[in-house]
């Protein structure tokens, strides 16, 4: 048997339910079907991490936990990233890389591998991944039919002073509009949309998006039941390194003043916390490195990771 931290081994193993006693499986069952119902036929946006991607036994447990969500009803959409991988055609074409807040400063030559990486391999991979379990997956990016217009950004906030500066990190997009029709379209069949975080701006220009921002403003667009966000950590720890079950809007932005928040965290949690402003009720960073964790958050009643949102956990079963 694998260990609880042995999370590749144990997504090898699959479900292999021979040796759970019946009352242990049918105090599963009762807990999991209010929670599949609560989702019925609602959106669910889904960020696969770079991080989170790394081992195939785990990739491939992700892969079928969304077709296991769209065989019971939901309407799983998955948006992915890949700094990680872009990071690494980068080095091999000897093309260095930098990052500003949490963005990868693009030039030219680096938006377009970060579209080939992208768009291309990380994108068809994912949707392999999928369809080998079962499922339809179909793999886009926010080009296709002007899904993401994005804005060039051109000023950021200083970390010290909170003032806005103007800055120039190339081809980096900020949503400014999206335009969900292609992802209804695609969902509504029992096909599973699959999106890289390229965007394309007013003017037609090929822009790169962090993908926690691409997934933060899809999921507010349409409205999702919820956004999940997959990364390599449990969720938000406190200073002393434990997990915080929930967290408030306020209670977040008290972390990142006072530094616990740091770091790719940033971006992720003010991007959760406009998502929640914009009526989605709750976003939840879960670790994509625990076998699986997507039907542990969905299905179960104390989930697995961080909730921040208008929703206490305690009441999520309701
Ligand atoms: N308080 C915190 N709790 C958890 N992770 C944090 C915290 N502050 C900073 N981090 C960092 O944020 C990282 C996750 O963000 P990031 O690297 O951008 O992930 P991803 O590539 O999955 O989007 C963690 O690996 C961790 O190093
Ligand atoms: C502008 C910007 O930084 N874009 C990201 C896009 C990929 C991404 O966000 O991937 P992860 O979710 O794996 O970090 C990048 O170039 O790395």
């Amino acid at each position: 048997m694998a260990n609880a931290t042995d999370a590749p081994a144990q997504a090898r193993q699959g479900f292999n339910t021979a040796d759970i006693p019946a009352h242990v499986k049918a105090r599963i069952l009762a807990e999991a079907l209010p929670n599949m119902l609560r989702y019925d036929e609602e959106t669910v946006v889904i960020k696969f991490g770079g991080h989170a991607m790394g081992d195939q036994a785990l990739s491939d447990a992700f892969a079928k936990d969304i077709v296991y969500l769209k065989q019971s009803g939901v309407n799983p959409i998955v948006v992915h990233g890949g700094g990680p991988q872009i990071a690494n055609m980068l080095s091999k074409l000897e093309i260095k890389s930098e990052f500003k807040n949490g963005l990868r400063v693009t030039d030219k030559a680096t938006v377009q591998i970060v579209e080939m990486v992208l768009a291309g391999a990380i994108n068809k991979d994912i949707v392999s991944a999928i369809n080998r379990q079962g499922g339809k997956a179909v793999g886009i990016c926010g080009k296709d039919a002007n899904l993401m217009i994005a804005r060039k950004i051109t000023e950021m906030a200083d970390p010290e002073s909170s003032e806005m500066l103007p800055v120039d990190i190339g081809f980096v997009g900020d949503p400014v509009q999206v335009n969900p029709h292609i992802v209804d379209v695609i969902s509504k069949s029992d096909l599973i949309p699959v999106i890289a975080p390229i965007g394309i701006s007013f003017e037609g220009e090929t822009l790169n998006i962090n993908a926690d921002s691409f997934a933060s403003a899809l999921a507010a667009r349409m409205k999702a039941k919820r956004l999940l966000l997959l990364t390599d950590v449990d969720g938000v720890l406190d200073k002393t390194g434990q997990l915080v079950a929930e967290l408030s809007i306020e209670e977040a932005q008290e972390l990142i003043r006072n530094g616990t928040i740091t770091g790719g965290m940033i971006p992720k949690i003010e991007g959760c916390i406009e998502v929640v402003e914009a009526g989605v009720e709750a976003v939840v960073i879960i670790n994509g490195k625990v076998a699986h964790s997507v039907l542990l958050e969905l299905l179960t009643d104390h989930g697995a990771g961080t909730l921040l949102g208008r929703r206490r956990r305690k009441a999520r079963s309701a």
